[in-house]
């Protein structure tokens, strides 16, 4: 099953990118960036970045402080880029969506350089990927709901600009960040309607910590996808009306089965909430949400899934043909995946 959720083309729709930047190259970042004083706690910080101990979410929050301390010029951010599509399309993603926080830093980087810096090294894919490797990358741009309105204002707008700009390779905005903090359903939610109206698609994250009132607003926005959604099921956290309205929408989610397990907001990969979607065929996609923070892989996550609920090879290619579905493809390139796909199915007698 390792081999084949390996070799399986795979697509990747919930990636943070300083949250998938490799210990290596955070480290060479570190060392190199002559701007940055070095200190042996900062050191030992880096090292505990790709631990892949269980922690809580506030720890696992801390964590992105790392990364981002080191990626803090447009070169960094572009190295960061370069290095996540190529372990992706290592592991055989033929699809990756990823997402990022535009971020200013004084004197070093605007938000308006930082979102190209991702940009430039997307369309410069073909000239570092390989001839044997194939993948096709899109970007979202996350609001950070610790950040407050007016941080998720510009960012908004910048997503807007972008996309206005590169409508092939800006596709989308999310909601993301530490789920105890800022004012959500009132202030940010709506902001998300003018990103929505410009013909961005919307993913938000969602119950991750119980919030009733928060997660009602969000399943109500009709998202075009939704992340986590830990806390919905009354037996987790979540009360009937929610997960009635959850059925009654049918919003693809996004899940991360090790991310919840490390921030120990699930207690085990038997008891995750995917066995309350796989029975009733809960259009899900199985994701990494921050591989280098939870030290994981995409073929590690359908390893995992195949293994703890007993899914057939068949189920796996699923998986797959459901995620182009709902990725942020154009119909084009959703047909170029799902012939791939197909390809893949003969090879292996599938079909
Ligand atoms: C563990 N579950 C999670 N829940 C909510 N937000 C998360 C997250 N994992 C990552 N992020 C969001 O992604 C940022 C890092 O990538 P970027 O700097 O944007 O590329 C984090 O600061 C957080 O806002
Ligand atoms: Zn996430």
């Amino acid at each position: 099953m390792e081999s084949f959720c390996s070799h399986l083309p795979k697509v990747e729709l919930h990636a943070h990118l300083n949250g998938s930047l490799s210990q290596k190259v955070l480290y060479e970042l570190y060392m190199s960036d002559p701007n940055i004083t070095k200190s042996d706690d900062i050191i030992k910080l880096i090292s505990s970045f790709h631990s892949g101990e269980e922690r809580t979410l506030e720890d696992c929050f801390k964590a992105f402080d790392i990364a981002h301390a080191v990626t803090v010029t447009p070169n960094a951010v572009k190295k960061v880029t370069k290095d996540v599509i190529c372990e992706f399309a290592a592991d055989n993603v033929m699809y990756l969506e990823i997402r990022t926080t535009p971020r200013a830093v004084p004197g070093a980087m605007t938000k308006t350089q930082y979102i190209q810096a991702v940009i430039d090294t997307i369309q410069e894919i073909p000239t570092f990927i390989g001839p044997d490797k194939f993948i096709v990358v899109k970007l979202l741009l996350s609001v950070n709901r610790r950040e407050g309105l007016t941080e998720a204002e510009e960012n908004i707008k910048a997503a807007i600009a972008a996309h206005v700009a590169y409508p092939e390779v800006v596709v989308g905005v999310d909601l993301s960040g530490n789920p105890s903090c800022g004012n959500v359903t009132d202030e940010i939610l709506p902001l998300f309607t003018n990103a929505r109206v410009s013909g961005l698609k919307i993913a938000l994250h969602c119950a991750e910590i119980p919030n009733e009132d928060e997660v009602e607003a969000i399943l109500k926005f009709k998202a075009d996808r939704l992340g986590h959604g830990t806390c919905i099921h009354p037996n987790y956290g979540g009360t009937d009306k929610l997960w009635s309205l959850f059925l009654q929408y049918r919003t693809p989610l996004e899940v991360c089965l090790t991310s919840n397990l490390k921030c120990q907001t699930v207690e085990s990969y038997e008891k995750h909430h995917i066995q309350k979607l796989l029975p009733i065929q809960y259009p899900i996609v199985i994701s990494t949400d921050d591989k280098a923070v939870f030290s994981t892989t995409l073929s590690e996550e359908f390893r995992v899934v195949a293994e703890t609920f007993s899914l057939s090879k068949m189920e796996l290619c699923n998986f797959t043909q459901k995620a182009i579905e709902v990725s942020f493809a154009s119909s084009d390139e959703k047909k170029l995946l799902l012939d791939k796909l197909s390809d893949f199915k003969r090879q292996q007698g599938l079909l």
